[in-house]
């Protein structure tokens, strides 16, 4: 088994050793894309071609790789963080949930958890020492990497020669998954998943119930491709037909359900649902995850409310509503404020008929039949 990837920078007793800077904590394209490089939609131009296609909306195409289906804007970057990615020897920690399934959510709450030792989640105060989650959006404070990689990056010699000192720093990146292929459902193994997911990485997912997952994604999707409408039956069907980001979602879920309880120091596996009905305890969890946990005095003083109040869907919207240009920088065309809707469970029933409902559970019901899992019910 891989080290502890935080082992380095903390202590027996699991507390961090000192205040982890804000940029070692990230992944950033400069230092893991590395080289001069053709932008990967030229360089992986060739195979992109030979690959199955499928259209997923009247507007949006997937390409099926290393076992799932991409949409085309995430591709290239998806080859290319695959292909290259390094995990530092001090270990990464990767986020890795389907697309509208809470992520922006886990990317603050870990980064305020990972961070706190330099950033006091509490304070508001202005410059230097402003928490980045006051002035920016998660997203900025933990890309994820198929974006970081689709924008390509230049190593300075500088920087290479940085690299030995930052090696021995943890850092947390965000992909829509990270093993090349999940383990199969039913007949895993522990050696499926030491493989599965890269050494010296651990992983956090959280999932959503699949119908509110799908009413998010088109409400998210339809301000994007403005002024056209995707017909929700497209989104709908993408479940059905494959066509979801990522797709066979059971087969991401069931993946990293299975790792999660073979090898749970390697796998935090969350549900939306319970964060947002006992944000404490999952946060707690977090925390121990990264190797951090929570001592009796922090907790005491009050810090994993204040993380929790952070990263709260209110504030985290009005600092997006002021994010500084960085995170239009990698993905252009998708404002800030977009990844905060209403955070709620159940909110399909406004949209979709009982017998619809009733449909999807029974079809899900199937794939996740005999895997101990399950969806958390409604609040
Ligand atoms: N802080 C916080 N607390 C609770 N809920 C939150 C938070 N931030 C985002 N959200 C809700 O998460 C939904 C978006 O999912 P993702 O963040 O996975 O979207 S993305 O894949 O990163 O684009 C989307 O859900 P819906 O409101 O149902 O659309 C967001 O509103």
């Amino acid at each position: 088994m891989p080290p502890s990837p935080m082992s380095s920078t903390t202590t027996a007793a699991g507390q961090s050793t000192g205040p982890v800077p804000f940029k070692d904590i990230v992944v950033d394209a400069a230092t893991t894309a590395g080289g001069e490089r053709q932008p990967p939609a030229e360089e992986y131009r060739d195979i992109i071609a030979t690959l199955p296609h499928k259209q997923s909306t009247p507007f949006t195409r997937v390409h099926e790789y290393d076992g799932a289906w991409i949409l085309d804007d995430w591709l290239p970057g998806t080859m290319a963080f695959r292909r290259r990615f390094e995990a530092r020897a001090a270990g990464d920690v990767v986020l890795a949930s389907l697309p509208k399934c809470g992520t922006t959510w886990l990317k603050a709450l870990a980064f305020a958890t990972a961070a706190r030792g330099r950033y006091d989640p509490s304070s508001t105060g202005d410059g230097d020492r402003r928490h980045p989650l006051r002035r920016l959006n998660p997203h900025e404070c933990v890309p994820f990497a198929e974006v970081v990689y689709n924008a390509g990056g230049r190593r300075s010699s500088t920087r290479r020669r940085r690299r030995g000192s930052s090696a021995r720093t943890r850092r947390i990146l965000s992909c829509q998954r990270l093993s090349p292929r999940a383990p199969p459902a039913k007949s895993y193994t522990s050696l499926d998943v030491t493989m599965g997911i890269l050494p010296l990485c651990v992983s956090m997912t959280s999932e959503m119930q699949p119908k509110d997952m799908l009413i998010s994604f088109w409400h998210f999707i339809n301000k994007r491709i403005k002024p056209n409408t995707i017909p929700f039956s497209d989104i709908w069907n993408s479940i059905y037909n494959d066509a979801y980001p990522e797709s066979p979602i059971w087969e991401h879920i069931l993946g990293y359900w299975n790792m999660s309880k073979i090898q749970s120091d390697r796998v935090l596996f969350l549900k939306y649902e319970d964060v947002l009905r006992d944000p404490i305890t999952n946060v707690e969890k977090i925390a121990e995850f990264i190797g951090q946990p929570f001592s009796d005095a922090e907790k005491e003083a009050g810090i994993v409310e204040s993380i929790m109040k952070l990263c709260s869907l209110e504030n985290l919207k009005a600092s997006a509503m002021n994010s500084t240009s960085n995170y239009q920088r990698l993905m252009k065309e998708v404002p800030s404020e977009s990844f905060f809707r209403k955070g709620v469970v159940g909110d399909w029933a406004n949209y979709i008929t009982p017998d619809m409902a009733e449909r999807m559970d029974k079809f899900l019901a199937e794939k996740f039949h005999g895997s101990g899992f399950s969806f958390t019910d409604c609040l």
